[in-house]
């Protein structure tokens, strides 16, 4: 039997005015699952991606690997199950600033990946963000660009190259991840993405994936979630939308 990464119990979310979005959301997500979540628009998909990334307050549980966030720290936490939002427009600098800045973060230290030896205060940064982006098609003087220089799938594929390649997520919850590039690059970001979960080369055990493409969900998915407002319904992949 696959072990359990991440149990969600009973968890809810509201308005700052305080009316529920969502209430009673039960599920596990286990080692190789992709996890397709669906739901109207405004059924509160991101904001349940943003409260298992302890990024929203909720209430419920949350355990992973059977601890609570706060057992491990939540830097630590959010290194190992991480949100990567859909729109990078608001970062400041470069790519390659940005990269540089969570490298320093003691939450991403003491990774397989990072090489431990320094350049004076600067640590040495991994190859592998370049190394994904660029399977993705993504030249190198792009990492030198501002963000908001980048064209928005530009700035998508290096957002999700460095979730990929910084190697500390175990779980990546992905808000709509391909949703300004083309059909072509979209599948050899999703195959890359798919192959790494079952490789598991790169530390990678899940995903879970908003998407509004019926045809990608399919393509990826191994299950798929249903949110509403009284819960989370698994659905078989034949009626999944
Ligand atoms: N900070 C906030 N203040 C008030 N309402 C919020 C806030 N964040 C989210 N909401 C509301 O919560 C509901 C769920 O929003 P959310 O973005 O999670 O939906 P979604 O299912 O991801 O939608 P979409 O498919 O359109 O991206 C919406 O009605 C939204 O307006």
């Amino acid at each position: 039997m696959t072990e359990a990464i991440l149990q969600i119990r009973d968890l809810g979310c509201s308005r700052p005015q305080g009316d529920p979005i969502f209430e009673h959301v039960n599920f596990s997500v286990n080692e190789g699952d992709i996890v397709i979540l669906q739901g109207k628009s405004g059924s509160g998909k991101s904001t349940l991606m943003k409260c298992l990334a302890h990024l929203n307050l909720y209430d419920g549980e949350i355990f992973y690997r059977g601890q609570t966030p706060h057992s491990y720290g939540i830097p630590i936490y959010r290194t190992r199950v991480q949100y990567v939002p859909q729109r990078t427009s608001l970062l400041p600098g470069t790519p390659r600033d940005f990269m540089r800045a969570i490298s320093s973060f003691s939450s991403f230290k003491h990774r397989p990946s990072l090489d431990k030896q320094k350049v004076g205060n600067q640590p040495v940064l991994s190859d592998k963000p370049i190394e994904v982006a660029g399977a993705w098609g993504i030249e190198h003087e792009l990492w030198d660009r501002g963000w908001g220089d980048l064209s928005g799938g530009e700035a998508q594929r290096i957002a999700l190259a460095i979730a990929v390649g910084m190697q500390t997520a175990e779980v990546l919850l992905l808000d709509e991840p391909t949703s300004a590039l083309d059909p072509d690059t979209s599948e050899t970001v999703e195959k890359y993405l798919v192959g790494e979960v079952k490789k598991g080369e790169t530390g990678l055990k899940a995903i879970v994936w908003i998407t509004h493409f019926e045809e990608q969900g399919r393509r990826v998915g191994t299950r798929f979630l249903r949110i509403t407002p009284n819960g989370v319904q698994e659905e078989s992949q034949d009626s999944a939308v």
